[in-house]
């Protein structure tokens, strides 16, 4: 069919990773939510993985950033480069006309945002060629994306873990009831390892080196074997590289601040949840979704500390994109879920 309109589109636009989910096709796309900008002409370069890996890695003029940080626009027209990017790259190949035929986008947000964000993000999604925006908040979308019943007169509990935002949401008809949303998660995680270890072994290690240690060595709860690894990095001393060995317990130790922050996050929702819905959740469990769900044995520590069962998602990484996706697909069902733009 030669369309008249755009093909809907849902995007998680997310501190780490942006997925887009196409109507009627599911998940097409998912790229770390990196652009690289040329100063000289102010040109995208790159966007997406090909961004990624000039991260730390970029010549004088060219600059790798993340425009979102802590699950909000830290940048507002890079942010805007990369959404008109994503939304570009999965529309047939001719021109978007802004309004008459692009597409209906719906994008997930942190629940946490303020107005001002959430007019940003709306923004940025019409100019880069939406003729519609909606957005939906993460946990909801979360939610929908782990098939929880979110319509129903019935409690149901979510913790995303993303990069910059962790969401824990009690929902129930449609709606959000209760929730804390903290900017404290994954990446936070990633930038204590660094720290430890410069602390600890006066050695400088890149982001990327801090996340692979995170999901290579990394828990939340004592491991039944504890495990080590070599590290390379830079002496802060010599200024010379040099390898290091390093253990599960120290990483644990290290990453400890950030993963109380998220249990606490946790706990606090449940003490604030209505007595009715609390009930639901004790029986039901709550399910943990976000890439950061998938930290070792997180799932053991939250259902010690809390004492109710715990579910890692099977999709962590793609839950709040399933969701967001299934939301456009359903526009009348999930309405509640959704604010118009
Ligand atoms: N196996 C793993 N163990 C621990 N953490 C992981 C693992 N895989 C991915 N992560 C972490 O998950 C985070 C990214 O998760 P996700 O893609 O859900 O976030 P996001 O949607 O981009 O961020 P936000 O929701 O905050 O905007 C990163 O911090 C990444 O390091």
């Amino acid at each position: 069919m030669l369309g008249l309109f755009g093909r809907d589109v849902a995007i998680d636009l997310g501190t780490a990773n942006t997925l887009v989910f196409v109507k009627g096709q599911g998940i097409v796309l998912s790229e770390p939510s990196v652009v690289a900008i040329d100063n000289k002409t102010d040109k995208v370069v790159a966007v997406g993985s090909a961004a990624k890996r000039m991260l730390g890695r970029t010549p004088g003029n060219i600059v790798a950033m993340r425009p979102l940080k802590d699950g909000v626009i830290a940048d507002f027209e890079v942010t805007e480069k990369m959404l008109a990017y994503f939304i570009r790259k999965t529309q047939p190949r001719r021109r978007l006309f802004r309004s008459l035929v692009g597409p209906r986008v719906v994008v997930c947000v942190p629940s946490g945002v303020t107005g001002v964000e959430l007019r940003a993000v709306k923004e940025a999604t019409e100019s880069a060629g939406a003729r519609q925006a909606f957005t939906i908040e993460e946990p909801l979308a979360a939610a929908i994306g782990a098939g929880l019943p979110v319509n129903e007169a019935q409690g149901s509990m979510i913790v995303d873990i993303g990069g910059g935002t962790s969401e824990v949401a009690v929902i129930s008809l449609g709606g959000i009831v209760t929730k804390s949303s903290i900017r404290i998660a994954g990446d936070d995680i990633d930038d204590a390892i660094g720290t430890y270890i410069q602390k600890e072994y006066k050695l400088a290690i890149g982001t990327q080196t801090a996340e692979q240690l995170k999901i290579e060595l990394g828990s939340a709860f004592p491991l039944a074997e504890e495990e080590s690894a070599e590290i390379r990095g830079r002496d802060l001393v010599t200024g010379l590289p040099k390898t290091i060995a390093i253990t599960s317990e120290e990483i644990r130790e290290a990453i400890s601040v950030p993963v109380e922050a998220i249990v606490a996050a946790v706990r606090d929702t449940l003490d604030r949840t209505p007595p009715e819905l609390a009930s639901d959740i004790m029986d039901r469990g709550m399910i943990l979704a976000g890439g950061g769900a998938m930290l070792r044995h997180l799932d053991e520590r939250l259902r010690r500390e809390t004492g109710i069962p715990v579910h890692v998602s099977d999709d962590a990484l793609m839950c709040v994109a399933i969701g967001s996706g299934r939301s456009l697909e359903e526009l009348e069902y999930y309405r509640s879920a959704l604010s118009a733009g």
